[in-house]
């Protein structure tokens, strides 16, 4: 059964920071807030979570197999290395959406993103022991067909770029308005989606909406495991599988074994 535990990761009091003691130069933000989501998808990524960059100063981070002294640890590796702490909530639940709205629950409860005595909230809680070993992440990983032959080869960078961004817009909301999954663009024309358990149809019916209100045409492979990284590693296989097969939608058929 799917049950996603998520954290909200967000930047205690950034905006003000930003502009203190006058406006800090762009690209010396853009230069932390990269460094800070290298920092965490190393740190997440090597627990076997994914972590997803959204605005920068708010992330959201698939944590299943993540407990709170890993959190508690990620706080305190932070805090030593930036002029900037970090706020964590923690959510589950088997719709991602609702687990996402629980994690922001318990920080918002907290206090303000801008509040100067909110510092490093770590708040909700993570899957119990035992609910572990059955709680399975799906993760779905989108691709356009031939974005290469399509747009980067045919276009301008900004051309591409709005047509990936309107593919990216058109199935995020609805993926999250039909099912409450949650769609995060990763680059190039992938879009990685944390999403209840779907069916092929379900998913076809997403790549349909997206294909008549965009004009952009996806595949997708889905993955079914007990933490993000066996979960998305079993979806890039299987987005293998439509690209041999000529398929839009393929789900994985096994488990991956551990060395995989
Ligand atoms: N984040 C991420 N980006 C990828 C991945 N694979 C490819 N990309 C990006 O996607 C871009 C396009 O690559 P492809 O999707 O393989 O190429 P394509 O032209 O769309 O061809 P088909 O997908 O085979 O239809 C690459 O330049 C990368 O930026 C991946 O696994 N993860």
């Amino acid at each position: 059964m799917t049950n996603t535990q998520l954290t909200l990761v967000q930047i205690d009091n950034y905006g003000p920071w930003t502009v203190t003691p006058e406006p800090r130069r762009e690209m010396d933000l853009q230069t932390l807030q990269s460094r800070l989501f290298a920092d965490l998808a190393q740190f997440v990524g090597s627990r076997d979570g994914y972590v997803f960059f959204t605005r920068f100063d708010n992330m959201v981070a698939v944590t299943n197999g993540l407990d709170r002294d890993d959190h508690e640890l990620l706080q305190e590796s932070i805090a030593n290395r930036y002029p900037v702490t970090l706020s964590l909530g923690i959510g589950v639940d088997r719709n991602p959406a609702v687990a996402l709205e629980r994690a922001t629950d318990v920080v918002q409860r907290a206090g303000s993103a801008q509040d100067h005595e909110r510092r490093e909230v770590l708040s909700g809680e993570t899957l119990p022991m035992e609910d572990r070993a059955d709680s399975d992440v799906q993760i779905a990983h989108f691709d356009v067909n031939d974005a290469t032959g399509k747009y980067t080869d045919r276009l301008n960078e900004f051309d591409t770029f709005i047509q990936i961004e309107q593919g990216y817009a058109s199935l995020m909301r609805h993926l999250r308005e039909e099912h409450g999954a949650l769609s995060f663009f990763v680059g190039g024309d992938n879009i990685i989606s944390i999403t209840p358990d779907l069916t092929a149809s379900q998913y076809r019916a997403a790549i349909d909406h997206v294909e008549g209100e965009a004009g952009v045409e996806l595949k997708v492979g889905v993955g079914t495991a007990s933490n993000a990284h066996e979960a998305g590693f079993a979806a890039k296989h299987a987005l293998e599988d439509c690209r041999h097969r000529g398929t839009i939608v393929e789900f994985a058929d096994a488990p991956l074994a551990a060395d995989d």
